[in-house]
């Protein structure tokens, strides 16, 4: 893993931004996981600046997100895909049919999550895949338990994840019970992955990810493993792992 600290999260908002747009001008036709949640809104909008002062073009460019709620209509403003069109899709120039997130709404979830894996297998590997993090560790939506799921995966949310997005709707019941999301195999099939982690209550999950045992209860400590992470963050945390 390679840490890199920022000072400001404005700063890592256009470092974060930098590293996906050079991954697509050295490789436009490039596959990028996206993430969701308040975190890489501000690097996005980055992106997007980029975009419009035509200095990259997503053209060829193709996406998968990690994860969507389940029962949410995509027209509704939390859905994913219509939060990945209002902060990202609609103000660049990504082809909408080379843009995947998980249909919440399939009538066959299980099928549903089959397919998205095989066409994540046709046409990946992810060649970077964006992520945030949870309070409770968890990456997309593999929430801590005794064991993780290797493929994308219907997932019962915890009430501490419902609590935390919760500030997203009105009301906690508004707040879906279930979410589709990529499996942990699934993520680390990426050739990188870029973690970025906001803000001083993440602190203590991000010391734990980078420096704990590697445990599914803190999923993000799975990355210990895979050999090509990149972490961003502003918070007061060092790697102390040495080999
Ligand atoms: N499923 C998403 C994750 O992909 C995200 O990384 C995390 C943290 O969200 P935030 O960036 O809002 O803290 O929780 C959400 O529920």
């Amino acid at each position: 893993m390679i840490l890199h600290k920022f000072k400001n999260s404005a700063d890592l908002d256009r470092a974060a931004a930098d590293l996906i747009i050079s991954m697509v001008r050295a490789k436009p036709n490039a596959v990028l996981g996206m993430a969701t949640g308040g975190t890489p809104v501000g690097l996005y909008q980055e992106i997007v600046k980029t975009y419009k002062a035509g200095l990259v073009s997503f053209a060829s460019a193709k996406t998968f997100n990690l994860d969507e709620y389940v029962g949410l209509p995509v027209t509704h403003k939390e859905s994913y895909r219509n939060f990945m069109q209002s902060n990202l899709f609609d103000h660049i120039d990504i082809k909408r049919e080379n843009t995947n997130v998980p249909d919440g709404n399939a009538a066959d979830v299980d099928a549903e999550c089959r397919n998205y894996d095989k066409m994540m297998f046709e046409q990946g590997p992810v060649d970077l895949q964006l992520l945030g993090i949870g309070g409770n560790g968890h990456i997309g939506f593999n929430e801590p338990d005794t064991q993780l799921s290797r493929g994308t995966y219907k997932v019962t949310l915890k009430q501490e994840t419902r609590e935390a997005n919760k500030r997203f709707f009105n009301h906690i019941d508004e707040v879906p019970t279930h979410a589709v999301t990529m499996g942990m195999g699934t993520i680390m099939q990426a050739k990188a992955i870029l973690l970025v982690v906001k803000g001083a209550e993440k602190a203590a999950i991000l010391d734990a990810t980078l420096n704990g045992p590697i445990t599914t209860l803190v999923p993000a400590s799975l990355l210990q493993t895979h050999p090509r992470v990149i972490v961003m963050t502003d918070c007061d945390v060092d790697y102390k792992v040495s080999f």
